[in-house]
């Protein structure tokens, strides 16, 4: 299968300030990638390399295998910046006939298209509403409506969830999730856990370096959990070593342990609890598998 996206050697420089430092990566058909990293570590520019907004210093990138930016590519891959806004005054049907206009839609087709994804954010019974009556997490909706219009086949979100209560970032990236066969999506956020469960790839930038990493564990015969107690507890990697099949545990942060283990039959995470019980040890979660912030810092401090 050809990659929707490619990225060889892509170096961005500004002056002497070097943002994107020889990144190489993939991107394929399917579910939503995550662009994450810390402010400044280069999400933006990546984003306006692949809008075509911006040209790399070096390197090649190509979309649908067009480069970016190119009228190829125009109704195929949306954009949605940070700080998309929409005017309050005007009614949101028609701010968004008159965006699928600017694609070149005709009067009644646009109109229709404004409905259609409206519907698809859920939104349809206010289309009548202007922008201002809205709530902020309504506008996002109706934002990422926009970057629905001519059904594109990439979607880019910059921080899509940004400014939004828990409540409302989870419906976005619900939304996105129900979205996702009608196109591939890319998010940037400087928070990997909000898009751990969402994305299978992550790519994760830092000082412009690259780093790609699967949410879904990879296929060894070594299994993990991640367990997050309350409390410091006395030596908790010795007693858990203990139980059946588990071969190793090691604190990845504080209150927080990584427990590799062979399954052996026995349903672990009911054996870890009941010890967790035992011990009088008070649990906030256990997630099967490393989660995805322990992928990463382990294998940079490697
Ligand atoms: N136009 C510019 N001129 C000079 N330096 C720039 C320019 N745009 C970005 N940079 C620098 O390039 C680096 C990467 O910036 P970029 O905006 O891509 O990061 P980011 O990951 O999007 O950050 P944030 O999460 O804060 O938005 C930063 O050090 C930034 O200061």
């Amino acid at each position: 299968m050809r990659a929707l996206i490619t990225g060889s050697g892509l170096s961005k420089s500004y002056g002497a300030k070097l943002a994107l430092n020889n990144v190489n990566f993939e991107i394929n058909k399917g579910a939503p990638v995550a662009l994450v990293g810390p402010n400044g570590a280069g999400k933006t520019t990546l984003f306006s390399l692949l809008c075509g907004y911006i040209a790399p210093s070096k390197g090649s990138l190509e979309i649908l295998g067009h480069k970016p930016g190119s009228a190829a590519l125009f109704n195929k891959v949306s954009a949605l910046p940070q700080d998309a806004q929409l005017d309050p005054r005007f009614n949101i049907d028609k701010q968004l006939a008159f965006y699928a206009k600017l694609q070149g839609m005709g009067a009644k087709q646009s109109q229709t298209e404004a409905l259609r994804v409206l519907d698809l954010v859920g939104l349809k019974e206010i289309a009548k509403q202007r922008a201002g009556d809205l709530s902020h997490g309504m506008r996002k909706r109706v934002t990422i409506a926009q970057a629905l219009i001519g059904e594109p086949q990439i979607v880019m979100l910059d921080e899509a969830t940004a400014g939004l209560d828990p409540i409302h970032a989870r419906e976005v990236r619900e939304l996105v999730s129900d979205l996702s066969e009608q196109a591939t999506f890319i998010l940037s956020s400087h928070d990997l856990t909000e898009l751990e469960r969402l994305c299978s790839q992550v790519l994760h930038l830092d000082k412009g370096v690259l780093s790609e990493h699967q949410t879904k564990e990879n296929k060894s015969d070594t299994h993990f959990y991640t367990l997050m107690l309350n409390e410091n507890y006395q030596n908790v990697e010795q007693q858990l070593q203990s139980i059946a099949g588990i071969s190793r545990v090691y604190m990845s942060q504080h209150k927080e342990f990584v427990i590799e283990y062979q399954p052996t039959g026995e349903p672990l995470d009911i054996a870890l609890l009941n010890f967790c019980h035992q011990h009088n040890w008070q649990y906030r979660q256990l997630v099967n598998g490393h989660t995805l912030e322990n992928q990463i810092f382990k294998q940079e401090k490697l």
